[in-house]
């Protein structure tokens, strides 16, 4: 069954056409990598799948079952970790932090204010975010930055266990996850051709 699909999706940033024709299907229990050079239009078709921003043609089937993690990592500074995760668990209707504090351990940092971690912390608790969703597809956009070797580890291993309960997970990284059951899609073929301005077409 698929829990994600993209059928020949162009997507714009700032007006200006990034990528055209990318279709793909996301089953369960399988991870997408993105690749493609900086400025490929990975970001952008992210958050386009996310339901962040409206396609320019295509359709996306999904966007609903998605929890994105982005570089904005969407917390509050003000509140401790765990306050961050029973908000974000309350606001998706589900119950329990337990398991994202114990797959990102942040059982000792439980009660510290977000604001005051490091970066790498940061996305600790950002990824623990997706954990706490309960959606079936996890999107996210260069997960392991800031995280040292042992944190990218437990990263991997959520993503697998999330796979292995019928999840599925659209990565764009430049790094080897060491995954099962991923394919790959590089959006370097999909590059938009330059376009007239929008206002030129009155004129046409
Ligand atoms: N806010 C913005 N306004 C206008 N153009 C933008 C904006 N953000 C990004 N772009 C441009 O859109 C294009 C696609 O960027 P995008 O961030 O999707 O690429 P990416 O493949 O994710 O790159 P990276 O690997 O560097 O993260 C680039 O040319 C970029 O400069």
């Amino acid at each position: 069954m698929s829990l994600l699909s993209a059928s020949a999706l162009s997507v714009s940033r700032g007006g200006v056409p990034v990528l055209d024709g990318v279709s793909f299907t996301l089953g369960a229990g399988r991870a997408l990598v993105l690749r493609g050079p900086n400025g490929a239009g990975k970001t952008t078709l992210l958050r386009t799948v996310a339901g962040l921003q409206p396609p320019t043609a295509g359709a996306v089937d999904g966007t609903d079952r998605v929890a994105y993690a982005g570089h904005a990592d969407g917390l509050k500074a003000m509140l401790s970790v765990s306050e961050n995760l029973t908000f974000w668990a309350a606001v998706f209707a589900t119950r329990g932090i337990d398991a994202a504090l114990d797959a990102f351990e942040l059982r000792e940092l439980a009660d510290r204010p977000a604001g005051t971690l490091s970066a790498g912390q940061k996305r600790r608790l950002g990824l623990a975010r997706l954990l706490v969703t309960g959606r079936p597809v996890w999107v996210l956009d260069e997960p392991t930055v800031s995280l040292d070797t042992a944190s990218v580890a437990l990263f991997a291993e959520a993503v697998r266990r999330h796979l292995g309960q019928g999840g599925a997970a659209l990565v764009a990284t430049h790094i080897d996850l060491g995954l099962p059951e991923t394919d790959t899609l590089d959006v370097t073929p999909f590059r938009a051709a330059p376009r007239a301005a929008v206002q030129d077409e009155a004129f046409l």
